[in-house]
């Protein structure tokens, strides 16, 4: 396999599963055969569950207030049009519910639902949901997550474990290999 070189757009958000960015981000940057160029992009409460230093210093990394250090002025560059033009695939890991719901309602209050919001459909766009089982069985989750399949992007479904809050059932974020081995795949077959 040659050396690819592979625009990516990890976004995270708010389920304690964020925990996993940094192994995440580890993972695609170490790749030998690929050369993935990653970018990260946070909500607010993705920050609450592991430390920025923890990244690989390589990956540029964009909250909110990132949207206002680039625009100023009228002919400033709007940040998540330029972060959509600019990567060949979205992972949404993990796809917290609210931002699940956010998207499945066209609702676009910060960085990362702004850049959903104005994706190009003609690239891949993948999504790793992640909740509390409660939430994933609550029945407006399946009719969510089917609306987003239905415009075409991808899921990685959520798996059974005990979740760190003492539950056990279907809601734990995918593995990371998992995740990694679907970006790998998906990135070579376009
Ligand atoms: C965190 C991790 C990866 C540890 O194995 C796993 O529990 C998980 O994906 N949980 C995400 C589900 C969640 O957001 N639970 C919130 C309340 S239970």
């Amino acid at each position: 396999m040659g050396k690819h070189s592979y625009k990516l757009l990890i976004a995270a958000t708010g389920s304690v599963a964020a925990l996993k960015i940094p192994i995440l981000l580890k993972s695609l940057t170490d790749e030998s055969s690929y050369t993935f160029e990653v970018r990260l992009i946070l909500t607010e409460h993705a920050k609450n569950f592991f430390d920025l230093s923890e990244l690989p210093p390589e990956v540029l990394i964009y909250d909110d207030k990132s949207e206002w250090e680039t625009w100023k002025q009228r002919g400033d560059p709007v940040l998540h049009i330029e972060l959509g033009k600019w990567a060949d695939m979205m992972v949404i890991a993990p796809l917290d519910a609210n931002t699940l719901a956010k998207m499945a309602q066209g609702i676009c209050d910060n960085l990362v639902t702004c850049t959903t919001r104005a994706w190009d459909m003609t690239k891949p766009l993948l999504f790793c949901p992640a909740m509390n089982t409660r939430m994933w069985e609550h029945p407006i989750t399946a009719k969510q997550v089917a609306s987003l399949k239905e415009w075409g992007h991808t899921e990685i479904p959520p798996i059974s474990k005990t979740l760190i809050c003492g539950d056990t059932g279907v809601g734990a974020m995918a593995e990371v290999s998992v995740i990694v081995d679907t970006i790998k795949k998906r990135s070579s077959n376009t």
